[in-house]
């Protein structure tokens, strides 16, 4: 019956087909059965096969072998085509590049994902990012065997590996303590001499003009930012010997930290020459760095030796332990940079009124010197809701996670071998918990000052992660941004140049914040409060 209808529909085709046509026939044919081929195929995988196999996520379909050109060109135009696709309903699946990854986005099914450290597994994704970073085998291997429970170092009553340890280790210098506060005061040492007319005009050779007592000076605040972020945190971390072994460093890492989507996809080298070559400058500079004598290091962070004490003792070479500071540097500095021109650029473009708001706020803690950073941490209300609004609106990136055995999420079964991926932008643009008083694309802090609901406490909020891996290095981003902003407010008046929001660089993936588009970056006007222009 069916080769019959096919043959009639053969001879009908043939019959109404143009006579050059018919002169090629069999390539004729060929077109057509390769057209019938993929009709078949894409019934039978996207309609046939999700009704046998009802309890497994429906997957987006597909014409051209799968979604890996649209994933890479902009992962989030496809996560939005697809939540559309399948009416907001998930968890949903993607193939890219032979591989599946299941989607989630419903909060709850965030926390259940969040909680399941028994078959949902962070190692294999810090594991690739390892090998793509540069690291050996052995390093990987070194790094994931579980260690004596009476081992020197850091204590391990659990006799765990060195990956977990050093979890627990990042805790231990970034959770509130007296670690914690070194870095802070660090940042604030580092910032407090260079947030001065003399400080600015010294410090930024990219000023767009040059400084005077009437005009002040213009900067583009993006690399304003990132320069003064990445050079405190370099010194906060590794104290000053950095600056001597390569004064450049600091921009070179933006170089790398702008292409650094690539390590994240895992580019061959040969298409990430320029992202590459940065990154062999700063693992040979923090080769250099750890070559020379501990006891000639000063001013470093506890967890900076710390660290290499504990890769040392396992046998981990030099090249290895380098490499291994290279994703702890990007770590530090990726998102504050980025966070602090956000939460800059929504305030001075809401204008005098929010300027006013947080200099009236922050007052208190600026009357006596040193500056009261308690105060800072406790009683501005106003700032910390315009920090939440802030990465809210910029936190860009994923929880990836990879399927060690069939697992339930959803009422969905996610099978072992594939990844889930959790997108944090979903949830903070969900209207039902965010836009209840105010729309939910607009910078509102107000709605993080609502009495009656503490949208940080909500399952939608999670620019940091969550479950044991959430990030421990939330407190300092926080502090040494808004500490940056409450010390630049306090002194200077700012003004946008280019009045506008930049628009963002939402087509490539972070480890966080989003940063801004080529050639976006705004400019700012800064002059100091005693003068008026
Ligand atoms: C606004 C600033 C920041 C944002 C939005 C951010 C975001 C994130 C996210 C989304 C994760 C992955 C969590 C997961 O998949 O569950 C993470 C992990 C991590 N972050 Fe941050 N981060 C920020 C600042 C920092 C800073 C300043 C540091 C270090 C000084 C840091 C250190 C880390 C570390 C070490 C991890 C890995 C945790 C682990 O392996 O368990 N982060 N961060």
């Amino acid at each position: 019956m069916l080769s019959d209808a096919l043959t009639s529909l053969a001879i009908v085709v043939v019959q109404n087909l143009p006579l050059g046509a018919r002169e090629h026939l069999p390539l004729v044919a060929v077109g057509i059965a390769s057209v019938l081929t993929l009709i078949f195929w894409r019934i039978w995988r996207f309609t046939i096969v999700p009704f046998l196999e009802p309890d497994d996520p429906r997957e987006l379909p597909y014409w051209i072998p799968c979604h890996g050109g649209a994933f890479f060109r902009n992962s989030n135009a496809l996560l939005t085509r697809a939540r559309v696709f399948f009416n907001n309903t998930d968890p949903f699946a993607l193939t890219i590049a032979n591989s599946v990854i299941y989607v989630i986005t419903k909060p709850e099914d965030v926390a259940e994902a969040y909680r399941n450290t028994a078959t949902l597994s962070f190692n294999e994704f810090v594991q690739a990012m390892m090998r793509a970073c540069g690291n050996s085998e052995f390093c990987v291997q070194a790094m994931y065997t579980p260690l004596p429970k009476d081992k020197d170092g850091f204590p391990n009553p659990h006799g765990k590996p060195l990956a977990t340890l050093a979890r627990h280790m990042h805790m231990n210098q970034l959770y509130p303590g007296d670690h914690l506060d070194f870095l802070e005061h660090q940042f604030m040492a580092w910032f407090d001499p260079r947030l001065t007319s003399d400080g600015l005009r010294e410090e930024c050779p990219y000023a767009v003009t040059a400084t005077s007592p009437s005009n002040g000076i213009v900067l583009p605040l993006m690399e304003w930012c990132s320069d003064y972020f990445t050079r405190a945190g370099q010194r906060a971390y590794f104290g000053p010997a950095m600056d001597a072994i390569d004064p450049t460093l600091p921009a070179t890492f933006i170089v790398f930290d702008e292409l650094s989507w690539q390590v994240l996809y895992q580019y061959p080298d040969f298409l990430a020459t320029e992202m590459k070559s940065a990154r062999d400058t700063i693992q040979r500079a923090l080769k250099k760095y750890i070559q020379i004598p501990q006891r000639e290091r000063n001013g470093d962070a506890w967890f900076t030796k710390a660290m290499e004490n504990e890769m040392r003792a396992l046998g981990i070479n030099e090249d290895d332990i380098a490499t291994m500071l290279v994703t702890i540097y990007w770590g530090i500095n990726t998102n504050t940079r980025k966070a602090a021109f956000w939460l800059l650029t929504y305030i001075l473009n809401n204008g005098p009124e929010y300027i006013n708001l947080v200099r009236k706020e922050t007052l208190p803690a600026f009357q006596n010197k040193p500056i009261d950073l308690e105060y800072l941490h406790d009683h501005c209300p106003h700032l910390d809701a315009m920090w939440n609004e802030t990465i809210r609106l910029s936190a860009y990136s994923a929880s990836v996670r990879f399927v060690t055995s069939d697992t339930v999420i959803g009422g969905k079964i996610l099978r072992k071998g594939n990844r889930l991926m959790i997108p944090y932008r979903p949830l903070h643009f969900d209207e039902s918990t965010f836009s209840l008083q105010y729309p939910v694309n607009e910078f509102r802090h107000e709605r993080f000052l609502q009495k009656s609901k503490n949208l940080t406490r909500s399952d939608n909020w999670r620019p940091f992660g969550g479950g044991t891996t959430m990030c421990p290095g939330r407190y300092v981003a926080k502090r040494s941004v808004l500490l940056f902003v409450a010390m630049l407010l306090q002194r200077f008046n700012v003004e946008l140049v280019t009045k506008r929001i930049p628009e963002p660089e939402e087509g490539k993936p972070v480890l966080g914040i989003m940063s801004v588009k080529e050639g976006e970056d705004v400019l700012v006007r800064v002059w100091s409060r005693e003068v008026s222009i």
